[in-house]
């Protein structure tokens, strides 16, 4: 694809119409040591969809979602070149804030990792951190509309001094998104949600990323090309490091424009 048509395809919404971007990467490598693990990819993350990343096993999408919130500075050995800008504000400028930032473009990771305390302090470690609440009442209020966000709060309304360790897989992933939700992020990163969690438990989190969207950015790493088709309205497919393709899933999933990526839908290989 040439750069104009790659910002056609960024930028314009399938009318024709501007989309509104919340993320913009240019020209992004990541290094682990002497490795490259992603190699010039450049990438535009609409405010209204969802994105989803998808591509065979080690071609680096997680990797490049993780540069998205700065979540390689805690791995060593890692380095991250080119421009990554969230409204506009560059996210690696020595001035940014990164827990401020990690606030604004939050994580879901594969495996829930609540943290070993109750369900409430789950949700409300956040809020506090962030000084987010300026009472008690205010907290408790944070902690209702992030978990009834989150589509747990009939189920654990009931039992909000119980340990987020104790619930189901799926429950706990759903804590896990109110937890990010808690903190009223921008961006909502998932690296592969669903991975750890039964059919029901996965059609429950599909159905929540219907639920969110609109309210968040939101970009998904999966290996599931069925989920990347029913949950996101952009895909991009990596190869080897590569941004391959990125552009409107129905069109990506029906009419790829290169080789690789009907080779990867296709099943030939991943
Ligand atoms: N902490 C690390 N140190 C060194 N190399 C790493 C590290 N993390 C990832 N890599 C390498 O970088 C490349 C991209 O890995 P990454 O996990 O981003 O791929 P992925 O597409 O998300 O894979 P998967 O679908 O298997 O999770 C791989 O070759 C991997 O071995």
């Amino acid at each position: 694809m040439n750069a104009q048509n790659f910002a056609d395809a960024a930028t314009e919404s399938p009318a024709g119409t501007p989309r509104d971007i919340k993320m913009v990467a240019r020209d992004v490598n990541v290094y682990y040591g002497p490795k490259q693990a992603i190699k010039g990819v450049s990438i535009e993350i609409p405010t209204d969809e969802v994105t989803a990343f998808i591509g065979p096993s080690g071609c680096g999408k997680s990797t490049f979602l993780r540069t998205l919130n700065r979540m390689n500075d805690t791995v060593s050995g890692a380095r991250v070149e080119g421009d990554i800008r969230l409204d506009g504000e560059d996210i690696y400028d020595a001035s940014m804030d990164v827990v401020q930032l990690r606030a604004r473009v939050g994580m879901v990771f594969q495996k829930p990792n609540p943290f070993p305390k109750s369900i409430f302090e789950n949700v409300a470690y956040g809020p506090r951190i962030h000084g987010l609440a300026a009472s008690r009442g205010e907290m408790e209020q944070i902690v209702e509309q992030s978990l009834k966000r989150a589509g747990l709060w009939d189920e654990v309304k009931d039992r909000l001094n119980d340990s987020g360790t104790a619930l189901s897989g799926g429950q706990q992933q759903r804590l896990c998104i109110a937890r990010a939700i808690a903190v009223d992020p921008e961006v909502i990163l998932m690296d592969e949600p669903c991975s750890a969690l039964d059919p029901i438990a996965t059609a429950k989190i599909e159905e929540l990323i219907h639920e969110l969207r609109g309210r968040y950015a939101i970009a998904i790493v999966t290996h599931n090309m069925q989920q990347a088709a029913r949950v996101s309205q952009r895909t991009a497919f990596f190869h080897l490091g590569h941004l391959v393709e990125y552009g409107d899933t129905s069109e990506m999933f029906t009419n790829p424009r290169e080789q690789r990526t009907k080779d990867y839908i296709t099943g030939r290989y991943g």
